[in-house]
């Protein structure tokens, strides 16, 4: 099917898993997967390099065109393919305009969950402050407040973006569920707990679901009291 496409991905990577669930939704099961190991430095490796110099995954070829950044690897899939599987992006101008602010708005939720939850990965051991790390939990909280907000004003059963499944949930998910995978309460954000239990069910998120968490599915708990 999607011989002629090759995506290069580490497991739990947030922007991977964007373009694995893009993929899916847009049928195009059978590319060619390869799983790299950030422990073993295999994303610094040739093969990566070759197509992108920063060294980092997602790393996406398609024939002779490649597109590494995973929004652009998500728009490009779905211009491609547009009348193949799920439509991504609304004809609607209401509904588009949505879709790209929150999709958009999906980056700061992943900057400021990153800043959290690989602070010890991003600071050097010399230069970490427990008032840097309270402050960063702070912005996040107050970051997940508003997509909890959003929720509770779209109604129960809604996607991101409103009642339809849109390219805005396929970027901003992994980022949701990365936050659940280290321990945010669904008791604390019940409508954010109620939306990654929707789409834990959907096909294409089954099949996406990062394998290291599937062979051990406990989690951290950073994120149980935020
Ligand atoms: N802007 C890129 C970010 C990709 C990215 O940060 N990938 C991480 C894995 S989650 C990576 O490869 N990090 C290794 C590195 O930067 O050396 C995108 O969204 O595609």
């Amino acid at each position: 099917m999607a011989q002629d496409m090759t995506l290069l991905w580490g497991s739990g990577s947030p922007p991977c898993w964007r373009v694995m669930i893009a993929l899916e939704e847009k049928q195009l099961q059978g590319y060619n997967s390869v799983l790299l190991s950030f422990d073993k430095m295999e994303h610094k490796s040739q093969q990566v390099l070759d197509i992108n110099p920063r060294g980092q995954v997602p790393s996406f070829k398609h024939g002779n065109v490649v597109v590494n950044e995973s929004y652009a690897a998500c728009f490009y899939l779905e211009s491609r393919f547009k009348s193949q599987g799920t439509k991504l992006i609304p004809d609607g101008p209401e509904e588009q305009a949505l879709m790209y602010q929150r999709m958009f708005e999906g980056l700061s939720l992943y900057d400021k969950l990153g800043a959290v939850i690989f602070y010890d990965y991003y600071v050097p051991e010399g230069e970490r402050l427990e008032s840097a790390l309270k402050r960063n939990t702070e912005t996040l909280a107050t970051e997940l407040k508003l997509w909890e907000g959003y929720l509770e004003k779209l109604g129960s059963g809604s996607y991101l973006a409103g009642k339809d499944f849109t390219m805005t949930d396929v970027v901003v998910f992994p980022t949701v569920a990365t936050a659940f995978r280290f321990g945010l309460s669904a008791g604390h954000y019940p409508k954010l707990g109620a939306y990654h239990a929707l789409m834990k069910e959907r096909p294409s998120i089954k099949a996406s679901w990062p394998p290291h968490w599937l062979e051990n599915p406990k989690g951290q708990d950073t994120l149980k009291d935020i």
